[in-house]
């Protein structure tokens, strides 16, 4: 299994007391396969990330990453392993005002240590795979929200990654712009082979996963496979 969660607790501190984000939540993930993860505000979908994404290390569970139990490592393992297998796509686009598109994506392959031409050949690579080919050269302000989040996606695909993790990827975008975004990440789930994890409050992104769960105050209901 390329990401596990088993039997995950995450508390964060609430006055005198702790409150309970992540509750006992245990989650499997197969390479080349969407599982979309809903609920509604404060239910735990971004700790349920965090975690998965080593940002933040749990109460007490295990998540392991291709095999490798993530938990027992130290921050900087985790670090280098995020670095190699972790695609992050946060909520807001966060690309740098002064790059290109194409420049957003090389900036990974340089801090990861690619040589220069190999890095170039996969970032063209992606952005036309996401359908950007044509704006590898504009900078953010130069591109639609849609288009942000398209280059956003590649950025996060750069370094190869076998787990991506997804936040929120519609919530600037409207309803018809949304399910491209989420067809979009359907197709690059298949084509990069990556285990992807989207969370969202959106239920109608729901027919687009091969597996479906719904978290509650922190506790993951009823998994369901869709064939
Ligand atoms: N750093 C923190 N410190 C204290 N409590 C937190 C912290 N982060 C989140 N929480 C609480 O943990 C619970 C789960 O929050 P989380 O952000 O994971 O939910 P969410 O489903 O992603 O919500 P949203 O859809 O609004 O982003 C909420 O009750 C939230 O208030």
């Amino acid at each position: 299994m390329t990401l596990r969660l088993t039997d995950v607790t995450l508390t964060y501190p609430d006055g005198d007391t702790r409150l309970t984000a992540l509750d006992h939540v245990s989650l499997d993930v197969p390479r080349g396969t969407l599982t979309v993860v809903a609920g509604p505000s404060g239910s735990g979908k971004s700790s349920l990330l965090a975690v998965a994404a080593t940002l933040i290390t749990p109460d007490s569970g295990i998540v392991t990453i291709d095999g490798t139990t993530v938990t027992d490592l130290s921050r900087n393992d985790q670090a280098a392993l995020r670095r190699r297998s972790i695609g992050i796509v946060f909520q807001q686009p966060n690309l740098l005002p002064a790059l290109t598109a194409a420049e957003q994506l090389h900036v990974m392959a340089v801090i990861d240590g690619r040589r220069p031409a190999s890095a170039r050949r996969r970032a063209l690579d992606l952005l036309d795979a996401v359908g950007m080919a044509a704006q590898a050269g504009r900078r953010p302000h130069q591109l639609s929200g849609g288009q942000r989040q398209r280059v956003n996606i590649a950025r996060a695909l750069m370094n190869n990654p076998t787990v991506l993790l997804i936040d929120e990827p519609t919530s600037a975008l409207d309803h018809e712009r949304g399910a491209t975004i989420v067809e979009l990440i359907t197709q690059l789930t298949h084509q990069q082979a990556t285990a992807t994890v989207l969370v969202t409050h959106d239920r109608t992104h729901l027919a687009a996963a091969d597996q479906i769960t719904e978290v509650r105050d922190g506790r993951l209901l009823a998994v369901q496979g869709q064939s």
